[in-house]
């Protein structure tokens, strides 16, 4: 509005009318000029904007233009305010103004960009904001021009950058996919020709349009001779086999669908190959086959490795099913899944029925729930195991070793259980009889020590824990050495036997009798009540054994003798029980055997004794502290002597002289009676050589012997070595043995009495009469004398019995023409009866105490002095 009164007041003409409008107008504007004049100079202070104000009733001519406008048209404003659109806009005509009005509303603008040819006849692009205004009814349009030229040099220089740049990114693109298809297509052809497997392309008419380097390496054909040609003109195989490849050709172009043959072609090496073949249908984009692909797998070795594995299949099958063992599957609910023919047979013989039963089933019973137990942890731990199973299904009892191993699955989880179970009855017997062995006594079958004392220890548990109390025995056989020596082994073992069923009989089931080696036996009696208890089933033994054994053919009569520990009164130690039984046994014995005893506290204190005299005894051997007293033997009619006995003595530190009895059975027990015996034989006949060194009629000596000298000893050796050695006469030599050696009737025995007798030496039965009931043996043996005991010696003339029983003696003697000795004489009375009743020689007190050796060669030398 201002604009247009500005432009009024510049351009209306000067007419009288128009004066009037004018001068009411210039009323109207001079109240407003001077601030006209303010907007006109803001407007024209705009520099880079083009403004400019256009009648439009008037074509658009310019009725205001400021600075900028005359600048940018580059006219003066008087020539620019006679222009209108056409003058810098040629291509635009009224009409174009007219309806730029009308699609201009009141108040509405407008953008745009176009051209301005200016005064210097150039086109300069441009920015035009046109605004429609009515100012008093008259449309006008006030127009923003801003000069773009700048800009669109920029935008076109982008433009052109940006066109130079698309270009040659496309230009590349282009460059790459040709190079990475080119690659692609390198490489798939790198692929395909480098294929091992033949590759064939078929058309629609089942000619070959490809085929692979490899199909000239597996026929031997080249590619030329085959490609353009179908499989009837240039056949790979023959006959029927060619006839199906064109079959499966066509039949994949026709369904579209793939096909999977085999087939076997020719190799070049003249060798049948055996070939998959693969014909898969192409296509193009519409989905119609276009040809077929093939592809030729060589499957020979695949074939080989069929057929071997069919062939291992079936061995491994055949090992399976004839296998001896036991060969289940089990699934994971334990349920038999397959089972071999052993194992169908150990489970009752019917396939069907097994199938499926766990071995809660069958076998069923305690072994089947371990086995299902076993079978369960299997599956869950994932990890083999082991177990042993008595099994018995309908035959005799099986003890089976079965193996359990996991299998997996794909994926690592258990899905099977196989069980292998093995027959192990035999080796479960073997084991039996090595248990047996190592815990039993082979001869009796009782158990022996390692399982007595297992026991022992059990009953020291148990009754610790129970508060009870317990015995255990220890029980010798008296004199079954001699027995064992004499009647032989065969009849010593028999003689064991029945005295181990007989001390099983005299107990409790659940006492344990074992035999600890030899003759000794031990019986462990859990949970007596008391002391008296223990001496009822003692007494019991005692009589049991006192019974006569029939030993082949002879009545043996054996006595025992019984050591008995208590615990906890004894002792509460294992080692403590065992040793004072063993001293309460040996107490026994030395009471006169055929007894028992309870252990007391001073056994051990005896025991130690023996234990010291042993260890002493063997110190005296070394130091000399033995030595031999002589008892003469005199000839009771003429008086004179003819024999010494040899008696062993031991000179001890602060003991004196130790008679034998004291030390010979502790020599005995502990073996050094072979040495000591050994050493009287060598001291006896040196001194007998020594006294009859120039005598006319010579003496005799008399050397007692221990039935141990007899065992395993070599006896006649020694004698005969001594013999040499010392140089004695074997006539001069009488060897005295005991009653009981003879009874034992040992082979052994007999032989080294018979090698004695053979080198001339004379043997003497020494206690004659004491021991036992048996005479037979005075004929079987080289015995040449009797010695009659000193109990029936003294025992004459005053008592019947003992004359009736010296006579018999003498009698007997005389009728097996034996020499008589009467051991023990000691009144003249009792020399009287003896000679009176036929005995011929006599030793005693009455004619000679034993005395040392210098004392008794004094007596010879005296006896040996002619009578004054
Ligand atoms: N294996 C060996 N045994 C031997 C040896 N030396 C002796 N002995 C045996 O020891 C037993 C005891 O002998 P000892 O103490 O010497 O007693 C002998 C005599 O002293 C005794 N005797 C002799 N006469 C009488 C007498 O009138 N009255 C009486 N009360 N005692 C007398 O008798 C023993 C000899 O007996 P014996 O041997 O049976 O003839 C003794 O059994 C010896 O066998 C040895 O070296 N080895």
């Amino acid at each position: 509005m201002i604009f247009f009164a500005a432009a009024g007041a510049v351009l209306l003409p000067p007419v009288i009318f128009l004066l009037i409008l004018q001068a009411r107008r210039m009323r109207r504007l001079a109240a407003q000029v001077s601030e006209g004049a303010l907007f006109r100079n803001m407007v024209n202070q705009v520099r880079d904007v083009a403004v400019t104000m256009h009648d439009m009733a008037d074509g658009g001519r310019v009725i205001f233009a400021n600075d900028a406008a005359c600048l940018h048209f580059g006219v003066s404003r008087e020539t620019l305010l006679t222009w209108r659109p056409p003058n810098w806009n040629p291509t635009v005509g009224a009409a174009d103004i007219a309806a730029l009005y009308r699609k201009l509303k009141h108040g509405d603008s407008d953008t745009l960009e176009t051209m301005h040819r200016i005064a210097t006849g150039d086109l300069v692009p441009v920015e035009v904001m046109l605004l429609c205004q009515v100012h008093e009814g008259a449309p006008v349009i006030i127009a923003y021009t801003r000069d773009i030229r700048a800009r669109k040099a920029e935008e076109a220089r982008r433009l052109a950058y940006e066109r130079a740049e698309g270009y040659a990114h496309d230009l590349n693109e282009r460059k790459r996919l040709e190079a990475l298809l080119q690659r692609r297509e390198h490489s798939y052809r790198t692929l395909v020709e480098n294929l091992p497997d033949p590759l064939f392309r078929y058309d629609t008419e089942c000619r070959r349009t490809y085929v692979s380097p490899a199909v000239e390496r597996a026929t031997g054909k080249p590619a030329s001779e085959l490609v353009g040609r179908t499989p009837a003109d240039a056949p790979l195989v023959a006959g029927a086999q060619n006839e199906r490849l064109l079959a499966d050709i066509r039949h994949v172009l026709a369904s579209g669908k793939p096909v999977v043959s085999e087939m076997a072609y020719q190799a070049p090496d003249g060798r049948l190959r055996q070939f998959q073949n693969h014909f898969g249908p192409e296509f193009d984009a519409n989905g119609a086959v276009t040809g077929v692909l093939s592809i030729m797998r060589d499957i020979t070795e695949l074939k080989r490795l069929e057929t071997l594995m069919r062939k291992r299949e079936e061995e491994f099958r055949a090992l399976v099913e004839n296998s001896p063992d036991i060969i289940s599957r089990y699934d994971l609910d334990c349920r038999r899944v397959y089972t071999n023919p052993r194992g169908v047979a150990s489970l009752g013989g019917d396939l069907a029925r097994i199938l499926g039963t766990t071995p809660a089933d069958l076998p069923g019973g305690e072994p089947g729930a371990r086995y299902l137990e076993a079978i369960g942890d299997v599956i869950a731990q994932g990890k083999e195991r082991s177990i042993e199973l008595e099994w018995r299904t309908g035959g005799p009892e099986t003890c089976l070793h079965v193996r359990m191993c996991p299998e997996f699955d794909v994926h690592g989880r258990v899905s099977h259980v196989l069980a292998i179970g093995r027959d192990i009855s035999e080796i479960d017997e073997y084991r039996r009889v090595i248990h047996r062995q190592a815990f039993s006594d082979a001869l009796t079958g009782l158990p022996n020590r390692t399982l007595l004392s297992d026991r022992i220890r059990h009953a020291i548990a148990d009754a610790a824990y129970h508060g009870h109390q317990f015995g255990l025995m220890m029980l010798d056989l008296d004199h079954f050495k001699e027995i064992n020596d004499t009647m032989g082994h065969g009849a010593g073992d028999a003689l064991l036997r029945m005295a181990a069923q007989r001390l099983q009989a005299s107990v409790r089931p659940y006492d344990t009798v074992a035999r600890l080696g030899g003759d000794e036996f031990s019986v462990l009696l859990p949970n007596m009540r008391k002391g008296d208890d223990l001496a009822t089933v003692a007494g019991k033994i005692l009589h049991e054994l006192a019974e006569p054994f029939e030993v082949e053919g002879q009545e043996l009569f054996v006595s025992c003798s019984i050591g008995i520990a208590m615990y906890p009164d004894d002792s509460t130690g294992f080692d403590a029980l065992y040793k004072y039984a063993d001293s309460a046994m040996y107490h026994a014995k030395q009471m006169g055997r055929n007894n028992f005893q309870f252990y007391q506290p001073e056994f051990t204190r005896r025991s130690q004794d023996r234990l010291e005299l042993e260890a002493a005894l063997r110190r005296a051997q070394k130091r000399g502290e033995l030595m031999l007293y002589y008892q003469p033997q005199i000839e009771l009619q003429s008086g004179g002597m003819v024999s010494a006995e040899a008696l062993l003595r031991w000179r001890r530190d602060g003991y004196g002289i130790v008679a034998p009895d004291r030390f010979i059975p502790a020599a005995e027990v502990c073996g050094l009676i072979i040495g000591i015996g050994e050493w009287v034989l060598r001291t006896a006949c040196g001194d007998v050589v020594r006294w009859n060194q120039g005598r006319a009629v010579p003496v005799r000596v008399a050397v007692n012997l221990s039935t141990r000298q007899f065992v395993r000893n070599d006896l006649a050796g020694s004698v005969r070595r001594i013999l040499e050695e010392t140089g004695c006469d074997p006539a001069w030599l009488e060897l005295e043995i005991t009653e009981s050696l003879l009874l034992e009737d040992s082979r052994e025995v007999a032989a080294t009495l018979e090698a004695l007798h053979g080198m001339g030496l004379s043997i003497s039965i020494d206690d004659f009469g004491t021991g036992y009931s048996a005479l037979s043996y005075l004929n079987r043996f080289p015995v040449s004398q009797l010695k009659i005991d000193r109990s029936f010696v003294q025992g004459v003339p005053a008592e019947r019995d003992k004359c009736e029983l010296v006579k018999a003696m003498l009698s007997i003697a005389a009728a097996l023409r034996l020499e008589t000795v009467a051991e023990g004489v000691e009144t003249a009375e009792q020399a009287e009866y003896l000679m009176a009743h036929g005995c011929r020689l006599a030793q005693g007190y009455l004619f000679g105490k034993p005395m040392p050796l210098a004392q008794f060669g004094a007596l010879l030398l005296e006896q040996d002095a002619p009578v004054q």
